[in-house]
């Protein structure tokens, strides 16, 4: 119904899937690219200049008044009703006497029909815009460059009445519905006839009402994990005569008055009424058609119907020739009978639809606005949103997002960042315990270069950037995309990772690599607990037995701890390893889904090279937090008499100490990415689960004890890592059937 294209299928060539599905995909954190639109347009999304939407008190029209057979209550509504079209253009109505169980019941019906398997909603797919029939998803997915957060159905269902055949009751209740909404409109045209000055049933005559042309349209809107980014439905006017439109109680409809957008939320029990383009058209410009739009919410999902009551199909309609005489005004106006200029040219309903459906913006708009400064002052308060739709905008996501196009980029990219994280997980305690081993004492060089190889990072975010300038045809392109909020909680970050690698780098010191890496194991618990209070992360039964096995093992490494302690060293400075290395693994448990939390709140698109800015700035503050305790400590001079006096000669000191700088680098950066690109509890089983190659690795290299409750711990670890793997391909197996004819690239899970 709306002014604008939804002639696409859902599964065309670009494979666009459900909105539906691609909200239930597992562990999305944010948005796919093509669903954020532009912040600088603050018509598309809500995250710019107004953050406030005030909430509207819109006209309520009881509609018993209108039809009271007291004259003078009839015609107090009549004028209320004039008046809210011609100062709003939206109105409530309430007593309207259609039955609440069938408003209920209606919803729910349609909530069931978006239930239904894809593959039985696919068969409406169409690729006509007054097809009968037609399921989609966004607004109008073959001109747009970037989607909105809305599947729709849409049925004509007068003259002639269409329905699918599931769910159960479907068509009867959309029956009764139509038909009960068709007579609440053909009341409310009769007094808005009457407001215009015209009898009663002139509108309903000229229009040919008896074959009046009636949509029904559901709209389904799922919650959208970054609802600042998206849109439910762009700026648009309705054509025909009048929207009745109801919702499921959830908010979101917000209309263009006052050249502001304000919420519009309906009493219980009501409609919300809207005119328009042809009572425009009709009224010369004195009803308006009005701007509205649908925003998202990540709380609940939306449902709202909107029922859209047109002229016959094949009649004029242009501005009624009464209306086009001045009337006597209360004044006594003199110019009485004097012609007034139509504004608009008449056109067939069908042709309006068509072109504009069809996407000939510009013969539409000369064919429609007679009077060129109608089409000015419509595009002045707002952009028409049809001509952005239409055009290829220069979308940001596509600036910032070339190497997350496919899902199997997105893999590829996982497993690089699994395979980074591996790396660090492993190199980077062994390299660290070997400065130890071979003679190095200072603890705060030791945690400072746990970070110092930020500069690293340099060379992946000049290369995203080269690429994206090379793909942008010399278009603008930033280096970083960082905003100062995205950067100040980073730098908060940064700060705690600071302070956890001082615990860590402590721990390292005095614990074997073998202990050491086992106590860091327990991450994974707090990692799962603060994932659950602070992402609401889910959890299955494979996921709990992971984490209840790979905890099990941390701790039964624990207690028999102090058997492995060095021989010289104290039983006190072995339990403060001990309990620095604890409070490091719950320090970074905590991290880890503080970073999911910041990447899902970030007002900001999420992007790969994002992350690395991310990553960039965190290495930043860690390291000038762990600058500090060297400077303090004199760190920076005692450099060069340790290399003189390391085991392995000066120039492997360095070579140590540059090694251990990029395996941490490649650890925090792989950590990030998988958090990302899949969850943070991801990343702590991955940090958990490569147990095992630490521990062999440290046999070997330092010839450490293997003895059995490592062997225990290792087992269990084992079990937990294959647990959890299990566990994810059979979550995989029942997404992949369900979205069996979706777009795997919309199931943004990694
Ligand atoms: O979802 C809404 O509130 C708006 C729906 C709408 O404007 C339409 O379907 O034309
Ligand atoms: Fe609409």
């Amino acid at each position: 119904m709306a002014s604008a294209i939804e002639t696409r299928p859902i599964s065309s060539s670009s494979n666009l899937s459900s909105v539906k599905i691609l909200a239930e995909s597992p562990g999305l954190i944010s948005i796919p690219s093509k669903y954020a639109h532009q912040s600088t347009n603050t018509h598309f999304t809500t995250a710019s200049v107004q953050e406030d939407f005030p909430q509207a008190s819109i006209p309520i029209i009881d509609f018993s008044f209108l039809s009271s057979t007291d004259s003078e209550q009839r015609l107090k509504a009549i004028q209320e009703l004039g008046k809210a079209c011609q100062d709003w253009g939206f109105f409530m109505v309430v007593n309207h006497g259609i039955p609440e169980r069938l408003i209920k019941a209606v919803i729910e019906v349609v909530d069931e029909f978006f239930n239904l398997p894809e593959e039985e909603k696919m068969e409406y797919e169409t690729k006509h815009v007054l097809d009968p029939i037609r399921y989609g998803t966004s607004f109008n997915a073959s001109k747009e460059q970037t989607f909105f957060w809305r599947d729709y159905l849409k049925v004509l269902v007068h003259p002639h009445f269409h329905s699918p055949n599931n769910p159960k009751h479907f068509s009867e209740l959309m029956m009764e519905y139509c038909q009960r909404t068709r007579d609440l409109a053909s009341k409310l045209v009769g007094g808005i006839s009457q407001s215009l000055g015209l009898e009663e049933d002139y509108i309903h005559k000229n229009l040919e009402l008896e074959s009046s042309q009636q949509i029904f349209i559901a709209n389904y809107y799922p919650p959208c994990p970054q609802p600042e980014l998206a849109m439910g439905m762009p700026p648009h006017s309705d054509h025909g005569l009048l929207t009745v439109l109801l919702q499921n109680g959830v908010g979101g409809l917000q209309i263009r008055h006052g050249g502001k957008w304000v919420n519009v939320n309906a009493l219980p029990n009501s409609f919300l009424v809207n005119t328009g383009d042809h009572l425009e058209i009709f009224s010369n410009g004195r009803y308006k058609s009005v701007l509205h739009r649908a925003v998202v919410n990540n709380k609940a999902k939306r449902i709202s119907i909107a029922v859209a009551n047109g002229p016959a199909m094949d009649t004029n309609v242009g501005p009624c020739p009464r209306l086009l005489v001045r009337q006597k005004n209360e004044e006594g106006d003199h110019q009485e009978g004097t012609e007034i200029e139509a504004k608009y040219n008449a056109m067939k309903y069908r042709e309006y639809v068509e072109l504009q459906q069809g996407n000939q913006l510009d013969v539409w708009s000369s064919l429609i606005f007679k009077n060129n400064a109608v089409l000015l002052q419509k595009e002045a308060d707002i952009q028409i949103p049809e001509m952005e739709s239409n055009n290829v905008r220069s979308n940001q996501l596509q600036q910032d997002e070339p190497e997350l196009k496919s899902s199997r980029m997105k893999r590829i990219l996982l497993v690089l960042n699994c395979v980074m994280l591996g790396l660090g997980n492993c190199g980077g305690p062994l390299v660290q315990r070997l400065y130890f081993v071979k003679g190095g004492k200072r603890i705060w060089l030791s945690c400072w270069l746990q970070t110092a190889g930020w500069p690293v990072l340099v060379f992946p975010i000049l290369a995203s950037y080269a690429y994206r300038r090379n793909k942008q045809n010399g278009d603008p392109v930033k280096l970083c995309s960082i905003k100062p909020r995205l950067f100040l909680s980073c730098a908060v970050i940064g700060v705690l990772t600071g302070v956890d690698d001082y615990l860590a780098a402590y721990g390292v010191s005095r614990l074997p690599v073998t202990t050491s890496a086992l106590v860091i194991a327990t991450q994974l618990a707090f990692t799962a607990a603060f994932a659950f209070l602070l992402v609401r992360q889910k959890f299955t039964h494979f996921t709990i037995n992971a984490i209840f096995l790979l905890s099990v093992g941390a701790v039964v490494l624990a207690f028999h701890s102090s058997n492995d302690r060095p021989a010289h060293e104290s039983n006190l400075q072995y339990y403060i390893g001990f309990f620095m290395t604890l409070g490091a693994s719950a320090l970074y448990g905590f991290v880890l889904p503080l970073m999911e939390l910041t990447c899902r709140k970030a007002k900001q698109v999420m992007t790969y090279s994002l992350v690395m800015e991310m990553q960039l700035v965190i290495s930043l503050f860690a390291t000038g937090f762990c600058t500090i305790g060297m400077l303090i400590n004199h760190d920076f001079q005692a450099l060069s008499r340790e290399a003189s006096a390391y085991e392995l000669g000066e120039g492997s000191y360095y070579t140590t100490l540059i090694f251990s700088a990029i395996l941490w680098q490649l650890f925090f950066l792989g950590a990030i990415g998988v958090t990302f690109l899949s969850s943070a509890l991801l990343s702590g089983i991955v940090i958990a689960t490569l147990l095992p190659v630490t521990e062999s690795l440290a046999v070997v290299f330092f010839h450490e004890r293997f003895r059995s409750e490592k062997g225990i711990s290792l087992t269990l670890s084992l079990w937990g890592f294959l647990s959890y793997f299990y566990g994810e391909i059979q979550g995989l197996k029942k997404t992949k059937s369900k979205t069996k004819r979706g777009n795997p690239d919309s199931i943004a899970s990694v």
